[in-house]
């Protein structure tokens, strides 16, 4: 047999020819696969060049045709280019089926094996097997040769364990590179029976895939994890997208993946619903460009966008962060009022000479402000007419009444403008015939509103406001602390309008600029026309295909810019969004199904209740599903017990995760000596980067993130340092975690931050402390000590 033939047979006959054998199989199925996706190749390559043959035949019918055949063709194309990697990684062996009904995509109803299935002296034979993969192929009969991973016949692969295995008597996992098998994972499900294949006895080989991907070393960017999704991990995936999925779970449960993962499956499910895309909102960039390769690398990117939550609001990049006191306030729901006090008080500000629309450039230095004029002056029907301040007041106190955006009372106010002044010209009463006095008024409001005094009145009396304009504005301490009256705190108003008046946009600034644009408008725009998505109408390997023209990227990032609402949303890090936060990722999923993953012992944020009432807030009457995480697929025991007792501090009574795997080394303790971290953090990075193939973080307080960067110069790019709050969700082979103490006392949620800290190593974790960590003898700080 040719798959036999195809193995590399070694001179020792046990377990080796066994596993090579098997290693033979699986070549001869993906041999068969590359033949068949070759076939497809050649047909989508035939299509394009017949389209374009008939095209030449000029009449309309036949070019709308072609054009719809080289774009199917092509995109046809495009997807099998970009699926050739990889795509063949497991393999299911089963029982016969209660039933055995196939659906049409060859999805098996019966999940449980049919009475018989099992002789009583537990012997069996396997009844089917089936591949799983990135993409589902089928030969030229349409019986399966590949089942796309998120198909429900797949499920019975990541569902499957020995408590409660199913069908499933052996799940194999494939490992491949290019067109090339390397090698296969076997876990039995079953470990009770004796089945056997074609009559043979059906061999099982290694150890599992999971240990195997877990021990990897990592690299700056995150892998799927498609090949060894875990049983409780894939009810999340898989979970229905009624309402809100709810997912809480420990540090390295797969959260992140899990999330990345439901939204390739959540396309795959219902491509037309999800064509409203979907959004991913992750804590920092640092984050999203971790995770950015893995929806591509699962074969969707084009519905869905990532975004850093400091890059939520279009044009606008944020990358600083508040101290936590700042932050604290900027955060909170107080700030609600301060907003809306502050979006109708810059109104009685002049509008800077020159600039109709008042736009200020973000963290000038704000001049004292000038108000607003405080006389009207038109001259109409040969008379001059005038408005006095207090007559403005009113006017403009009669316009705000109500909730409605300042903005769009512009129009209101001109017309209770133009009220005032005809009604003090005394024209009102010159006519009593209505239609007399209805063309005098109007040809009043004609001649007044072309009138240049008026123009220029309305846009300094009422110019057209934006959120950064009006945030400009917080920044002189006076008018902030007029708006926040009763709402912030003297000392919280300077610190406020400092943080204000500084060169870069916070992160925590975003929200505010969201909040400020819903409470201001924006005057009409033309409407776009909606993107008819062409994966909206299409079924079937043929059509399951990605773009010509645009690349994916382009795309995601261009629908992204062109939607304010989704059709699913995915919060990564829940425990960190602010109330603001909460607000601003709410109004983007109105009418959205959401993802909502998080641990809320991870949270930097002060008041984790107030938080959860955002949340709720942001969500509304939605029913909830829950789901928990439970294993830590990330630190090795000796890593998850360490951190267990800042947990312990932290959140007391909070269960942490049990690690899945240990590697028998123990976290190192270092010790600076000379008040002078620097070389003892080098060391030790140096120490880690000899010891691990991948990765090494050095983990900081924030205000000494530049400063750690300078202490590792020189040590190339496996080593990063980060501050605390910016190592949120990623991971390193190793890290250096520098003075827990210093972390820990940066901000009130200090302790639920170094929990992050300690829990970003697969491998190794060395903590360096100095005097205020109180190390003891063996250099352990009073933080992490029993
Ligand atoms: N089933 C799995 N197979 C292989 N690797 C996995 C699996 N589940 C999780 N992992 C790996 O474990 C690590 C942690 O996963 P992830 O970052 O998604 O966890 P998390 O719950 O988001 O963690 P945190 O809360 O700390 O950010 C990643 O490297 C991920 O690839």
């Amino acid at each position: 047999m040719a798959a036999q033939d195809a193995a590399v047979e070694t001179a020792d006959p046990g377990v080796d020819s066994v596993r090579n054998r098997e290693i033979g199989i699986e070549q001869e199925h993906l041999n068969q696969v590359y033949r068949r996706l070759e076939e497809k190749i050649h047909e989508a390559e035939f299509l394009m060049h017949d389209a374009a043959k008939r095209g030449q035949v000029g009449t309309p019918g036949a070019l709308a045709e072609r054009d719809a055949q080289v774009f199917r063709a092509g995109v046809h194309l495009n997807r099998l280019n970009n699926e050739f990697e990889d795509f063949l990684f497991g393999r299911i062996d089963l029982l016969h089926g209660k039933d055995g009904k196939k659906g049409p995509d060859g999805a098996y109803t019966s999940i449980e094996p049919a009475d018989d299935a099992v002789r009583p002296d537990n012997t069996a034979d396997i009844g089917e097997t089936l591949h799983i993969g990135r993409i589902g192929v089928l030969d030229s009969d349409y019986a399966p040769l590949v089942i796309d991973w998120r198909a429900p016949a797949a499920a019975p692969f990541y569902r499957s364990t020995p408590v409660d295995p199913g069908r499933v008597v052996r799940r194999r996992v494939i490992r491949s590179k290019g067109r090339k098998v390397l090698g296969v994972e076997d876990d039995l499900m079953r470990p009770e029976l004796t089945a056997a294949l074609d009559g043979a006895k059906l061999p099982v080989i290694g150890d599992g895939a999971l240990m195997a991907a877990l021990g990897q070393a990592r690299s700056h960017t995150m892998r799927d994890i498609v090949a060894s999704i875990q049983a409780e991990q894939d009810m999340v995936i898989r979970a229905p997208a009624a309402s809100v999925t709810y997912v809480e779970g420990g540090p390295g449960t797969g959260k992140t993946a899990v999330a990345l993962h439901r939204a390739a499956y959540l396309l795959y499910q219902d491509r037309r619903r999800y064509a409203g895309g979907i959004l991913i909102v992750s804590p920092t960039p640092l984050l999203v460009a971790y995770t950015e390769g893995v929806l591509p690398s699962l074969g969707e990117e084009g519905q869905v966008a990532i975004r850093a939550v400091g890059n939520l609001v279009d044009g606008v990049e944020a990358t600083a962060y508040d101290e936590p006191a700042v932050a604290r306030v900027k955060g909170s729901s107080r700030m609600l009022k301060v907003l809306r006090h502050a979006a109708r008080g810059a109104l009685e500000l002049s509008g800077p000479a020159g600039e109709p629309t008042g736009q200020l450039a973000f963290g000038e230095e704000p001049q004292a402000p000038s108000r607003a004029p405080d006389r009207l002056r038109v001259v109409a029907f040969g008379r001059r007419i005038e408005l006095e301040a207090e007559e403005l007041q009113r006017i403009r106190h009669n316009v705000l009444g109500g909730t409605a955006p300042v903005n769009l009372l512009r129009p209101r106010a001109r017309r209770l403008l133009l009220d005032a002044l005809y009604a003090k010209s005394g024209a009102a009463t010159r006519h009593t015939d209505h239609e007399l006095a209805a063309e005098l008024r109007s040809s009043f409001d004609e001649d007044v509103a072309a009138e240049d005094a008026f123009i220029g009145f309305l846009d300094a009396w009422w110019p057209e406001l934006t959120p950064r304009r009006v945030l400009t504005a917080m920044a002189d301490e006076r008018l902030l602390g007029r708006w926040a009256r009763r709402v912030l705190n003297p000392g919280e108003v300077r610190r406020l309008a400092r943080s204000l008046r500084r060169e870069a946009l916070s992160v925590h600034d975003v929200a505010l600029l969201d909040e400020l644009q819903t409470l201001l408008g924006t005057l009409a725009r033309p409407r776009r026309r909606r993107e008819l998505d062409p994966l909206d109408q299409l079924t079937g390997l043929e059509e399951l295909m990605p773009q010509r023209e645009e690349t994916q990227r382009e795309r995601a990032e261009r629908l992204a810019q062109e939607r304010t609402e989704y059709a699913h949303v995915i919060v990564d890090e829940a425990q960190d969004l602010t109330p603001m936060q909460w607000r601003m990722v709410g109004r983007r999923g109105r009418h959205a199904t959401w993802t909502v993953v998080g641990d809320p012992a991870q949270s930097s944020w002060s008041s984790p209740d107030e938080a959860a009432e955002a949340r709720d807030e942001a969500l509304g009457s939605r029913p909830r599903r829950r789901f928990q995480l439970t294993v830590n697929y990330r630190n090795p025991a000796e890593i998850a017990e360490l951190a267990a007792k800042v947990l312990a501090l932290a959140m007391p009574g909070m269960q942490s995760p049990s690690a899945v795997r240990s590697t028998g080394v123990q976290p190192r303790f270092a010790v600076v000596r000379d008040g002078n971290p620097a070389q003892t953090v080098r060391a030790e990075a140096q120490r880690l980067l000899d010891r691990v193939d991948g990765t090494v973080g050095v983990v900081v307080a924030m205000n000494r993130r530049e400063q750690a960067t300078r202490w590792l110069a020189g040590l190339g790019e496996r080593v990063v340092a980060l501050g605390s709050l910016e190592a949120k969700g990623l991971e390193y082979d190793a890290t250096v975690v520098v003075s827990p103490a210093e972390i820990a006392d940066e901000s009130p949620a200090g302790l639920r931050v170094l929990y992050v800290a300690l829990t970003r190593a697969t491998q190794q974790l060395t903590v360096v402390s100095d005097r205020r960590d109180e190390p003891d003898a063996k250099g352990v700080p009073d933080l992490l000590r029993d």
